[in-house]
């Protein structure tokens, strides 16, 4: 007999795997809402991201690496805001009762709670079109979370990580023909898949960069989108000349090619004259873009040293707005692509 809405999540959801207890939570599952209890010297961060079924995933996608994959972006936008992650909320959406996909997906979540110490403190399941959406919360202290909006001009701009390859794992997923190299070794496959489906989320560099880092943001989009969003939140307000009170100085930024972080397996399957477009466009990343003074370059080269993340400045911001590529050759580009976008 097929498992009743409430017998699937006892069985799935509701085992000590991932409702486990820790400090913070006062209640967890099974009541109409749970209660966090928040220290008073620090602030909750709330953060959720759906993925749907064929839009942010593939149908097929296995549903351990799933469950993985749909936690850690979530904790991505919580290392993002510099946070702990404390518990998270789940809203599945499931077209019929699969065990053996429930088994392994509830699985891939409790491997990735487990890692960040974060439970399952409730949520809603239903029939539906399969979507997942997670609801992560964190802690920062109070005043100290990382914003889109405290970038300055002359800052340096940083990404962690290499950019591209979960891109290229879908073009993989996808069979395109621009990838270079097919079949692929089992080696740059286990590389392609880790990078989509278990990003090196950057919970500990964000919660350590209070105080050092001015602005950042997680890249989902693309650097090139998501850095346009750091841009207009930290355009700052300026006494305007004319009569119609103040107006908002918009900020560019200047980003050189050359010093995009691309890994060996990007390099190697990816066209040459496609790299740059798809290190900075094609989204997926869940790496973190940080700005910061360079009065703050050698404690930030020296953290990220610290914690054996990969961090490379990129470029600064600049007071003349637009993004602009700089190029081997000295010239400068303006970049008009964006990243992902929805209904596009
Ligand atoms: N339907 C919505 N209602 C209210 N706020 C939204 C909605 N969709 C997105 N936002 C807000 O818009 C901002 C940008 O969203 P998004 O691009 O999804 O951010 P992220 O890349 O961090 O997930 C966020 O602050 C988010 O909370
Ligand atoms: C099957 C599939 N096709 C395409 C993509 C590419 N893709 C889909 S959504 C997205 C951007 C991130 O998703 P979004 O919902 O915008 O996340 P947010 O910015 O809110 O964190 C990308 C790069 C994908 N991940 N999976
Ligand atoms: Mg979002």
């Amino acid at each position: 007999m097929a498992l009743t809405e409430f017998e699937l999540i006892a069985r799935y959801f509701a085992a000590q795997s991932l409702a486990f207890k820790r400090s913070c939570v006062a209640l967890g599952q099974g009541d109409d809402g749970a209660l966090l209890q928040v220290p008073d010297s620090r602030q909750l961060v709330l953060s959720v991201d759906t993925l749907n079924a064929s839009i942010h995933f593939p149908e097929k996608a296995d549903a351990f690496l799933l469950g993985q994959r749909c936690l850690l972006v979530n904790l991505s936008d919580l290392a993002a805001m510099g946070a702990e992650p404390v518990a998270f909320t789940l809203a599945l959406s499931l077209p019929e009762v699969d065990t053996d996909w429930l088994e392994k997906f509830s699985r891939g979540l409790a491997a990735v709670a487990g890692q960040f110490n974060c439970p399952l403190i409730g949520g809603d399941t239903t029939r539906g079109p399969l979507s997942i959406t997670i609801q992560a919360h964190g802690l920062v202290e109070t005043g100290q979370a990382i914003l889109r909006s405290g970038a300055r001009p002359g800052d340096d701009i940083y990404v962690t990580g290499t950019l591209g390859d979960a891109a290229v794992a879908l073009w993989q997923l996808q069979g395109d023909s621009r990838l270079q190299s097919s079949p692929l070794s089992e080696a740059d496959l286990a590389c392609l898949q880790r990078a989509f489906y278990q990003p090196d989320v950057r919970v500990e560099l964000g919660r350590r960069l209070a105080g050092i880092a001015s602005a950042g943001l997680d890249i989902s989009d693309g650097l090139a989108s998501d850095l346009r969003h750091i841009l207009k939140a930290s355009a700052g307000a300026a006494p305007s000349n004319g009569t119609d009170g103040e107006h908002r100085t918009e900020l560019g930024a200047v980003l050189n090619a050359d010093a995009i972080p691309l890994s060996d397996v990007f390099t190697r399957l990816v066209p040459a004259e496609d790299q740059l477009l798809l290190a900075l466009t094609g989204g997926d990343d869940y790496e973190l873009c940080i700005c910061a003074s360079p009065q703050h370059k050698r404690a930030l080269l020296g953290l990220a040293n610290q914690l054996e993340v990969s961090l490379t400045l990129v470029g600064q911001i600049v007071q003349s707005p637009g993004l602009k590529i700089r190029l081997k050759d000295g010239q400068s580009v303006e970049l008009t692509e964006h990243g992902y976008q929805h209904f596009s």
